[in-house]
């Protein structure tokens, strides 16, 4: 098995991880990963006696676990994940099954039951790969589990309490945690070590092989290309079984050529014809994950160009149109529209047809400027703001520091005071702001427990699309939003309508100058990549100081 690139299958895909579990997010974050935590609402009830043996327990409860997270993206926060992981780990010991403890004494009666003896650890894991079509949530689910057989020492039960009083049983299934302190207690290990903690990840990747690199079927016959065969991802160059999986890969930049815009295919050509020249062997496949950075450039810039020429816009609500008249229409060539339009079509943007090029419904809901959703704002920021900075990154690198004098021939603070001068420029930013924290408020809000707060405060907290949602998700949550005098007088065009006894407050000030609101809560959502350690350090202090004792201070950066 090449690990590489089983979980490299991953790396183009929206992959939610439905747990809270810390372990489960290290051991898959330390393979290099990259995820979401959604935490599942599931509650962990099932009538274990209607199962037959505790690892269909299991399997079914991680099943239920990624269902609800699948689900509620798709319908709560419009936002389809591409593969959502679900897991559960439960320790069976004589026909019993062990979840976490409630309590101390809990915990003592499941240690007690492990003392001396060995026992069995399953964890389920499900695998849901989500499709949206016509706006349905389809779904395919892969689920397995592994079983780990562990033993305890004969312990002492003054040993067992001083354990209990350590903390650690209580979040852990069976009341222990082989990783840390519960380790002294285990004689013997037989089979995966990590399934034990929470995740089987070699299994895990066993899994995704199978799936994503399923055994070549030796009767089909393999299409013979008299032509370049038009390809949608790299990973169809370097996966000679790719063609039989079951999982439509994503779409990458791959029909951009070295121009950036021709559909022909030339990556795929060259891309062949290197691995020919070089010898590649199937051990040492084309590296897609490296190809897809090299290029990613070329498709974020065809989206934002796209985005400031308005085509999506253009094209909303209208059956296909031709590239003439869209180019006519936004006064642009007719021979660079229609590249752009084959591009935004290759990255899955815009449908094409013979007809001509209609927009994908998330184009329609993401892309176009003034959906609910819309994120057009934030583009235009990317392409504008971002974009420009980014380009001295090396300068950055090299210098450590801010690169707004290059990018724009401005200081930042001088830039900053810029956004609320120019009212066209404040309009962007807010617009930019308002657009990323409105579509991930509800992720945010629900990503941590909140109940227990009373008030919060949002420094820079801009429009209020996070304080409005807090407010939803917490109804005796009452939020203030802390900004600039310059933001505060502009945020009636963000305000949700219908919403008038809300409790959200809006409070002018510069939080590294004046007196910070008082709340049981401070947010800074935002807020703290954008400033050098000195100005962190002032404001962080300022917060540290009016935080009272006794109360929580939980940060959302
Ligand atoms: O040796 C160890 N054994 C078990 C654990 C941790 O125990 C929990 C198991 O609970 P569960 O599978 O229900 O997962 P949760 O933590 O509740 O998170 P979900 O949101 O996925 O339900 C799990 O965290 C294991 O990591 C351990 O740490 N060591």
């Amino acid at each position: 098995m090449a690990l590489h690139p089983v979980l490299g299958k991953l790396v183009s895909k929206r992959v939610v991880l439905a747990s809270a579990s810390p372990r489960r997010q290290e051991i898959l974050t330390n393979v290099g990963l990259r995820f979401e935590v959604v935490p599942s609402w599931f509650k962990e009830t099932l009538e274990k006696s209607s199962f037959a043996a505790p690892y269909e327990y299991a399997v079914e409860t991680a099943k239920q676990k990624a269902l609800e997270v699948a689900n509620r993206m798709h319908v709560k926060h419009l936002r389809t994940p591409d593969v959502v992981i679900g897991a559960d780990t439960i320790v069976s010991v004589d026909e019993q099954i062990l979840e976490k403890p409630v309590d101390k004494q809990d915990a003592y009666r499941m240690l007690s039951r492990l003392n001396g003896k060995e026992h069995s650890v399953f964890t389920g894991v499900a695998i849901i790969h989500c499709h949206c079509k016509d706006n349905q949530l389809e779904m395919e689910i892969t689920d397995f589990y592994e079983e780990t057989k562990v033993k305890f020492s004969e312990l002492s039960e003054e040993l067992l309490w001083e354990y209990i009083h350590s903390g650690e049983p209580m979040d852990k299934a069976g009341g222990y945690g082989i990783q840390a302190l519960g380790g002294m207690l285990v004689e013997y290990v037989h089979g995966d070590f990590l399934n034990v903690v929470g995740f089987p990840l070699n299994h895990f990747c066993k899994k995704l092989a199978e799936l994503y690199y399923p055994p070549p079927k030796h009767n089909v016959q393999h299409k013979k290309y008299d032509s370049i065969p038009s390809v949608d991802t790299f990973e169809n160059l370097s996966d000679g079984e790719s063609e039989s999986s079951n999982f439509t890969e994503h779409k990458v930049a791959s029909k951009l050529d070295s121009s950036g815009m021709d559909s022909s295919g030339a990556v795929y050509t060259s891309g062949k014809s290197s691995a020919i020249r070089t010898g590649l062997t199937s051990a040492s496949k084309l590296p897609s994950k490296i190809l897809e950075l090299i290029d990613g450039f070329r498709a974020s810039k065809a989206l934002f160009v796209a985005s400031k020429l308005k085509i999506f816009d253009h094209l909303k609500d209208k059956g296909p149109v031709k590239a003439v008249d869209i180019a006519n229409d936004v006064g642009t060539s007719v021979c660079g529209t229609e590249r752009l339009l084959d591009a935004c079509a290759s990255l899955g943007l815009l449908e094409k047809t013979p007809q001509g090029y209609s927009n994908t419904d998330s184009a329609n809901t993401f892309l176009t400027s003034d959906g609910k959703y819309s994120l057009h704002g934030y583009i235009i920021h990317s392409n504008d703001h971002l974009w420009p900075l980014f380009t001295n990154l090396e300068s950055a690198v090299k210098e450590g520091s801010r690169q707004n004098h290059r990018a724009f021939g401005k200081k930042a603070d001088d830039l900053f005071k810029d956004y609320y001068h120019s009212p066209e420029v404040k309009q962007r930013f807010m617009a930019a702001m308002h657009s990323i924290a409105h579509l991930t408020a509800r992720d945010v809000a629900t990503a941590f427990d909140l109940s227990r707060f009373k008030s919060a405060c949002d420094l820079g907290g801009c429009t209020g699309a996070l304080a409005h949602e807090l407010v939803q998700v917490y109804p005796n949550l009452k939020v203030t939003v802390f900004d600039l005098p310059e933001v505060i007088a502009n945020i009636s065009y963000f305000q949700p309508s219908g919403q008038h006894t809300a409790p959200v407050t809006f409070v002018s000030g510069d939080f590294f100058k004046d007196n910070l609101p008082e709340a049981d809560l401070y947010i800074l959502s935002r807020v703290l990549h954008d400033w050098p350690d000195e100005k962190i350090h002032v404001l962080l202090s300022k917060i540290s100081a009016v935080c009272r004792p006794g109360l929580n201070v939980e940060k959302i950066v």
